[in-house]
């Protein structure tokens, strides 16, 4: 990542209603998935609202050393030339793609059946995450693998040019995965199928439809069976990428639990595969409305207006899990501001990402005073309808966990310090400028 060296501790403080429009950052996962596609298309793919996190710039600059031309026309506003299907280019470095796991486990899926070697790194938080996951269904197709001990990165994948289809059951909830093996069935002969039990965020399937793949998706007694047919070639397809409903997460939060506010988040994403952090807040009694709900660029995206009133505790079920995944963090804090007990259900998923998240969460919420209780698939927290503050939370170059606390710390009584807040530019580039202009008090 090319964030400065020192870690930049801040601070967020009770603030004042909070009102104004936020508009948020480009969806990080199709922002993604746009990058890539694109590069994997013959032809020119024009992208609107790209993320300009550095999540997705590591994507664009791995996209560039694979071959493809990337270039940034404006604000959001990008253009990738790309090599087709199997026309990767062997990388002349290491690809480094700094926090990011959807970064790391798609981009080694769309290379793993050309015959070219990459090796993949990335910041420490990354290099702690399982890779296995991701190797393991690439080697069924034929590529050959190295990696440090317990399958971390860096990882050398040697790319396969005698690719054969997999059916692949995923053993746990992960879009990364199902799309990892995805891609890289792009450039295999026949049918490659994956099976997930439960249904996780489908925006690889839908873009890959947009792009001319012949791709199915059907509900049976083994699970959700996704069918693609190999070696299609890819027509680029204008992207317009709608906002991210986990950064919008953000500000609705903060103007759930801050007394007196009323927020506007335009043109967020509505997927139902993305939703589940919106059910829950509704089942809490959260006063969200979504307006003007209509169709963009394939994704269904509505209007929120969110005002502040009381909110009640629930239990998120696990088959709920992953249409909310990296919403925990922030209902976690939620949670405190409501009265009664709300459980997360079936989170384990959490304990590796950028970090531990349900062990950054506990540590964080009982140093500022929450009452919290963890297990290993299970995060609870005893809502008061308020939370002391005055603790400093430990980030682990999470940026989810610094926003979280940082939104906290707004309805807090006392202020939320946290060690670090780089990491939320890999995600949110602009979350202080654009709570600041909401009223937020945040430095
Ligand atoms: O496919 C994606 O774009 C993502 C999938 C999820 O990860 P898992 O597949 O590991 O659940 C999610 O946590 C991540 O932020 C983005
Ligand atoms: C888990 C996340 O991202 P990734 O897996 O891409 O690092 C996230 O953004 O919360």
């Amino acid at each position: 990542m090319s964030h400065s060296a020192a870690p930049q501790p801040m601070i967020a403080r009770r603030s004042g209603p909070l009102q104004g429009e936020a508009r948020v950052p480009g969806d990080k996962s199709i922002s993604h998935r746009a990058l890539i596609l694109g590069a994997l298309s013959v032809g020119e793919t024009h992208i609107t609202g790209l993320l300009e996190g550095q999540d997705v710039l590591d994507t664009a600059s791995a996209m560039q050393a694979f071959g493809a031309q990337v270039e940034r026309l404006g604000i959001g506003e990008w253009k990738v030339n790309g090599v087709g299907v199997g026309g990767f280019a062997e990388p002349a470095g290491v690809i480094d793609c700094g926090n990011s796991g959807t970064g790391v486990r798609l981009i080694m899926g769309a290379m793993a059946t050309t015959p070219i070697t990459a090796t993949f790194t990335g910041d420490a938080s990354l290099s702690r995450r399982p890779m296995g996951r991701i190797t393991d269904p690439l080697e069924l197709f034929g590529c050959e693998v190295t990696a440090r001990e317990g399958k971390r990165l860096p990882v050398t994948i040697k790319g396969t040019a005698d690719a054969v289809p997999v059916r692949y059951k995923t053993p746990m909830a992960s879009a990364q995965v199902k799309s990892a093996v995805l891609l890289a069935g792009l450039n295999s002969p026949g049918e490659t199928v994956v099976i997930e039990a439960e249904p996780t965020r489908d925006h690889t399937e839908r873009m890959l439809a947009g792009f001319g793949a012949t791709i199915t998706t059907e509900k049976t007694d083994q699970g959700y069976v996704i069918t693609l047919q190999g070696r299609p070639e890819l027509k680029p397809q204008p992207v317009a990428v709608p906002r991210d409903p986990s950064s919008a997460a953000f500000p609705v939060a903060a103007a759930l639990i801050v007394p007196g506010s009323e927020i506007r988040v335009p043109g967020v994403s509505r997927n139902p595969t993305r939703d589940g952090l919106y059910v829950t807040l509704l089942e809490m009694g959260a006063d969200i409305t979504f307006e003007n709900e209509r169709v963009e660029g394939g994704e269904p995206v509505a209007d929120l207006l969110v005002r502040h009133g009381p909110l009640k505790g629930v239990t998120t079920p696990e088959d709920r899990a992953a249409s909310m995944i990296d919403e925990f963090p922030i209902l976690s804090v939620i949670a405190c501001f409501a009265t009664g007990t709300t459980v997360m259900q079936g989170v384990k998923e959490l304990r590796v990402k950028e970090s531990d998240r349900i062990a950054a969460m506990v540590a964080g919420l009982r140093a500022n005073g929450a009452s919290v209780d963890e297990t290993e698939d299970t995060m609870t927290v005893h809502g008061t309808g308020a939370l002391a503050g005055g603790g400093t939370a430990v980030t682990h170059l999470d940026h989810r966990i610094a926003m979280s606390f940082l939104v906290g710390g707004l309805a807090s009584e006392q202020p939320i310090g946290v060690d670090d807040g780089r990491p939320i530019a890999t995600s949110f580039p602009d979350f202080l400028p654009l709570m600041t202009a909401l009223g937020a008090q945040i430095a």
